[in-house]
């Protein structure tokens, strides 16, 4: 997938900050053994931890799509939508975490000695490869180093204690190493990867909320322009009226994504502007109405207000509105990230988190540590300030992009 590389070059520093910490880990401690070059490390892995890149490079490219929220195809009338909505993707998403393979089958191969032909010639294929054994101080050398990821202590526990089940005492490589953390990290994030839900009902309200600066506005504008591609017709209301700057920033988009934006006067009531922007998204028989709010923290009882003001509101025209509450969160903020989720629990009802700013930043593990601590759904992560560089999360393809895990 196109989408992997991008990621990977994008997730540098985040992948560069751990994968210099394991190198740094198995070189301490660790010892040189001798092992055949080209062989076993490739064949035993393949069959799970490499089965994204077997993916990557046969099918043709069909990136436009892969970064569309879970679009209903359009085959029939009205009703195909419904195949999307939570119930069935909640079902269908069950994806049983993939078993890590299993280490020992990596490990022994990649120790081999030098085979007959290699002793008869005296011309050894064998490579030197350090290895260090997995031990107590190794384990407490990754947990730090999970922590300085931005993993959160308690993941960063929990993912070392499963690294060191079965393989305590073994020696692993840094490529071993790196395998059998991505595996953990993407066993951890499974259950949460899932895509925006489309329900059947018309207009789908989607309320997004995020401290300012989070990156609210360009999530908006990057979903609406692939909703958009996608067939679906969209209707933005730009709720935060106290910034005018948030306002014009939305209509660029708008007028980029050729999606209509609705405003109102600076300071007016965000509420009465959902209020329009939902009658407006029902005349035009509009599939999805993107609601933008404002991110003051400063006041929190006032934005609390303003939220549930906005629900009520809406709540007059379609009692089960909004259909998703996106909270949208900076992947530079780091561990920060945690407290706005707290606290964006406590305003509104969140259903769900888009990550922006992964890319250029080295606290990729806030991620991780999101995943394992709320399991709140993580519908889509930004990687940069152009309208594509929104895509769906991947799991696999995320940690190992983060591990620096190669995959070719
Ligand atoms: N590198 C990068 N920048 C991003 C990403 N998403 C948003 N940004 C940038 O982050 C800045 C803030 O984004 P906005 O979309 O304005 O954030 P907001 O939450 O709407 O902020 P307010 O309008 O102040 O409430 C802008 O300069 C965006 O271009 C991303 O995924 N990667």
């Amino acid at each position: 997938m196109a989408f992997f590389s991008k990621l990977k070059d994008r997730l540098f520093k985040s992948s560069s900050k751990l994968e210099e910490g394991l190198d740094a880990i198995i070189e301490d401690g660790g010892e040189e053994v001798m092992a055949e070059a080209p062989s076993p490390e490739k064949t035993p892995s393949t069959p799970t931890e490499d089965a994204p890149a077997a993916t990557a490079t046969p099918p043709a490219p069909e990136p436009e799509l892969e970064s569309v929220p879970e679009p209903a195809p359009e085959p029939a009338a009205q009703e195909p939508e419904v195949e999307v909505s939570t119930p069935d993707v909640a079902e269908e998403t069950p994806v049983s975490a993939p078993e890590p393979a299993s280490l020992e089958e990596v490990a022994p191969a990649s120790e081999a000695k030098p085979g007959f032909l290699a002793r008869l010639t005296g011309r050894s294929s064998a490579q030197p490869v350090v290895k260090r054994v997995l031990d107590d101080d190794m384990l407490e050398q990754l947990e730090e180093l999970l922590i300085a990821s931005d993993m959160g202590v308690d993941t960063a526990l929990r993912v070392t204690a499963n690294i060191a089940e079965g393989r305590f005492g073994k020696r692993l490589s840094t490529q071993e190493i790196k395998q059998i953390l991505a595996t953990e990290i993407a066993r951890v994030m499974e259950p949460v990867a899932k895509p925006l839900p489309l329900y059947p009902t018309t207009p789908q309200v989607v309320l997004v909320v995020g401290v300012n600066g989070s990156g609210k506005t360009t999530t908006i504008g990057k979903l609406a322009s692939q909703f958009k591609s996608a067939g679906k017709k969209v209707v933005i209301a730009a709720g935060d009226t106290f910034r005018a700057a948030a306002v014009e920033q939305l209509q660029v988009w708008g007028d980029r994504a050729g999606v209509p934006v609705l405003t109102a006067p600076e300071g007016s009531d965000p509420a009465s502007l959902a209020f329009d922007a939902m009658t407006k998204a029902q005349e035009d028989g509009a599939d999805l109405l993107l609601i933008d709010t404002a991110g003051r923290l400063q006041n929190r009882a006032d934005l609390m207000e303003e939220l549930s003001k906005i629900v009520r509101v809406i709540r007059k025209k379609d009692e089960t509105a909004p259909h998703n509450t996106l909270l949208v969160l900076d992947a530079t903020t780091g561990q920060n990230a945690v407290n706005q989720v707290e606290t964006f629990q406590k305003l509104a009802d969140v259903s769900g988190l888009v990550m922006t700013k992964l890319d250029g930043t080295a606290k990729g593990g806030i991620l991780v540590s999101l995943a394992d601590k709320f399991g709140l759904p993580i519908h889509a992560i930004g990687v940069g300030e152009q309208i594509d560089d929104l895509a769906p999360f991947d799991p696999e393809e995320f940690a190992a992009a983060l591990t620096g895990v190669k995959q070719d």
